[in-house]
């Protein structure tokens, strides 16, 4: 390449950065993915370091975010707010350490070590402990005022615990945990409203709002992780040191956030929160090391955008962009026909995604989608990946990309579809004749929570279905090895002994489900609204299955966590003549689980009071604390509603805390509740 096109090539990258950057930082609205992005920043770094003739100040590469919009007060930053510099690879990681070991002449030093939280970077200032100003990131330089939002965030304290200094400024992600996140797009859809793309869209996006009783509705949180300006703080020596500080002023700290040394230490920080980077509950990027002591961090100083002293290890993208090949229909257990996108195969997050959900009709007209398109695939933890955009503006203007048009009948068994109440969702009527609902039901009843039949997959529900061996989940129970074997499922060696072993093990796999749990056959057989915490619920209140048959939906309404609508589901599967003949065939088949009498929630120092966990709890599982509670008498919910009387909440407490808070419902936190079980003999 000849020096005119580098430079022109040059030119196109910084143009493309800055549009992204425009598109991401100002409109909290990205035009490519953040991996596209980071490619593209790459390549400019790579040709400028190549060409340092074509250096320059303000390229994209050397500076941070963007300028602010002017839709909010600008703030300058009393200490600038830098970026981070990236690592993709362990050997880049090991550049920054061995750099950082030869500055400093030493070896095994101490790192913080951080989960990157995807949100967004906020200044919080306080004045003789009190809240007075918080910022976003900016431009790194001058930032905007969003105090007024960020008081709305009930993890960010207005005023901090203990001896204030005369002024401090906190650093940290405001952030959208996942549940808030897919509780707040699960109404947008149901609602068909717009959905947001992602939580960290979502975080800047509702932080940026201009009426903070908007953002105040979004669930968001706060991690701190650094220090801006202060006076009068005498202090900590080291960036381990100061979390410890801001977690006694009253901020939250990433309860993953610990120390490691030299590039061992690091690397085995980053394989370990990888591992669980589908459990924890929000998004991370990477992970973030940081020299630890300070003295060491100003031997190390800064380059223009980033210090030199810190490091983001990124982890591979939860956002790919790839080709939509097909939308299929897929139907459900409840009928729920629901439209699923054949994609180009595409690693996501470091799986390979073929195919995602596309959620209902409604949600791919608002988002334009058409077979042909590129489209923004996510995939997060065990969510099912989801298109959340069509790149409409890559489409080729001599193609034709014909609209998606839902059918009026089932894709299966050509019944009608119909939509119930004010749902979105279409669903075949077909029921039981639907051998696509008859699949579902048979795979729900069989998963690990549900029956935990092993060895009775999808496929193998395929299989029994086409062949009309099985139509009803009592069905399973009657199946005998000849049956099996006249599948010809899993022949496929000698025809000896493994060809067989299959469908034993199959049977019994079957036979050991004979023994259950009432919770597990409630959950397992599949009425709408039942899940695994309200089949738990109902086992627990009611005892027996009889009882749970016999209730009205006065009786049905007492329980904690039912609705008139899940009362009235209830009622109406237990009145379908079909589905008492199959429990009738359950227990003919042998079917057997305990039986207690109901429940006695009269004594105890929480009779009659309905609880709520949410959010991590530090010293008890979730299961240990309801356990307790219910000891002293509390009814455990699973949402919150005003007949909640208060609601436990934990680390990273999301949108029931919302709920509860919006209610005027009484919030409790951990030490509150450990208080509380200590009074009586229950502390863990
Ligand atoms: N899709 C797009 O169009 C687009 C455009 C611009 C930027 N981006 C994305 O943003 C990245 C660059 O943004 P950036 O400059 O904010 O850098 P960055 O997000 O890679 O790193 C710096 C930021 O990390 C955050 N952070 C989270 N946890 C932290 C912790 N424990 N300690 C310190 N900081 C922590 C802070 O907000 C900080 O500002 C790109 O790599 C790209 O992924 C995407
Ligand atoms: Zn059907």
């Amino acid at each position: 390449m000849d020096n005119t096109s580098v430079a022109a090539q040059v030119e196109q990258l910084r143009a493309q950065l800055e549009e992204a950057n425009y598109r991401y930082y100002v409109l909290d609205d990205p035009s490519i993915t953040d991996a596209d992005y980071d490619r593209l920043l790459r390549q400019l770094e790579a040709l400028e370091t190549a060409h340092p003739e074509l250096q320059s100040a303000d390229s994209p590469s050397r500076r941070v975010g963007a300028p602010v919009s002017g839709r909010f007060p600008e703030v300058a930053h009393a200490v600038p707010m830098l970026s981070l510099n990236n690592a993709f690879s362990d050997e880049e990681v090991e550049e920054f350490v061995q750099r950082i070991q030869s500055e400093l002449n030493q070896q095994d030093l101490r790192f913080s070590v951080e989960p990157k939280i995807d949100g967004l970077a906020i200044n919080l200032r306080y004045e003789r402990g009190r809240f007075v100003q918080g910022t976003t990131r900016g431009d790194g330089a001058t930032g905007e005022d969003v105090t007024g939002n960020l008081r709305t965030i009930s993890a960010i304290p207005l005023r901090l615990r203990g001896e204030a200094p005369e002024l401090l400024e906190v650093r940290g992600e405001v952030y959208m945990p996942l549940a808030g996140f897919a509780e707040f797009n699960a109404r947008a859809l149901a609602a068909g409203e717009r959905t947001l793309a992602n939580p960290r869209n979502g975080a800047a996006g509702s932080l940026r709002q201009q009426d903070p009783a908007v953002t105040a509705r979004r669930p968001l949180a706060f991690f701190a992780y650094g220090l801006g300006d202060s006076k009068g703080l005498t202090g900590p020596g080291s960036h381990s040191a100061t979390l410890q500080l801001l977690r006694e002023f009253g901020f939250p700290i990433s309860p993953e956030a610990g120390t490691a040394v030299g590039l061992a230490g690091l690397l085995a920080y980053y394989q370990a929160i990888g591992a669980r980077r589908g459990q924890l509950p929000y998004d991370i990027d990477g992970v973030v090391y940081k020299l630890d002591d300070f003295a060491q961090q100003r031997a190390m100083g800064f380059v223009s955008r980033a210090p030199r002293w810190a490091l983001a290890h990124k982890f591979p993208a939860q956002e790919q962009t790839t080709r939509l090949e097909a939308i299929d229909l897929q139907v459900g257990r409840t009928g729920a026909v629901t439209p699923v996108a054949r994609l180009q195969p595409v690693s996501v997050g470091g799986v390979t995604v073929t195919n995602a959900t596309l959620h209902n009709a409604d949600q791919i007209a608002r988002l334009d989608v058409r077979v042909g398109d590129l489209v923004v695939v996510r995939r997060a933890g065990d969510v099912i990946p989801e298109i959340v955009r069509a790149v409409i503006e890559q489409r080729d203007p001599n193609q034709v990309y014909v609209e998606f048009k839902m059918p009026s009948v089932c894709p299966v068994c050509g019944s009608d579809l119909h939509r119930e109440g004010d749902e979105t969702v279409l669903r075949c009527s077909g029921g039981l004749f639907c051998a696509a609902q008859r699949k579902q039901a048979l795979i729900h009843f069989a998963s690990r929570r549900a029956m935990d039949i092993e060895g009775l997959g999808e496929k193998m529900v395929d299989a029994l279905v086409d062949a009309n061996l099985v139509s009803t989940v009592a069905d399973l129970y009657r199946l005998d090895l000849d049956q099996l074997l006249s599948l010809k499922y899993g022949e496929d060696d000698d025809g000896g002994k493994r060809a067989t072993r299959w469908a034993e093990n199959l049977l019994a796999g079957i036979d050991r489900s004979r023994n259950t749990q009432l919770e597990r056959l409630l959950f397992a057989l599949g009425i709408r609204d039942v899940g695994e915490t309200t089949g738990k619920i109902l086992a627990r209140h009611f005892g027996s299955l009889a009882g749970l048959m016999a209730a009205s939906e006065a009786e049905l309404l007492e329980v904690p966590d039912v609705g008139p609508v899940v009362a009235a589901r209830i009622r109406h599967f237990f009145e379908q003549p079909h589905n008492r003949e199959v429990i009738q065939a359950l227990r003919d088949a042998g079917l057997s689980w305990p039986e207690g009498a109901p429940r006695q929630t009269s004594d105890g120092p929480l009779a009659g009071k309905i609880v709520v966990l949410t959010g991590a709890l530090g010293a008890l599982t979730r299961d240990q604390a309801s356990e307790r509670l219910e000891r002293l008498g509390a009814k455990m919910a699973g949402s919150v509603s005003k007949k909640t009387s208060f609601v436990v909440a934990g680390e990273a407490a999301g949108s029931k805390l919302e709920k509860a808070r919006s209610l005027g419902v009484e919030v409790w936190d951990e030490a509150q509740l450990i208080a509380l079980l200590g009074e009586h003999g229950l502390a863990p």
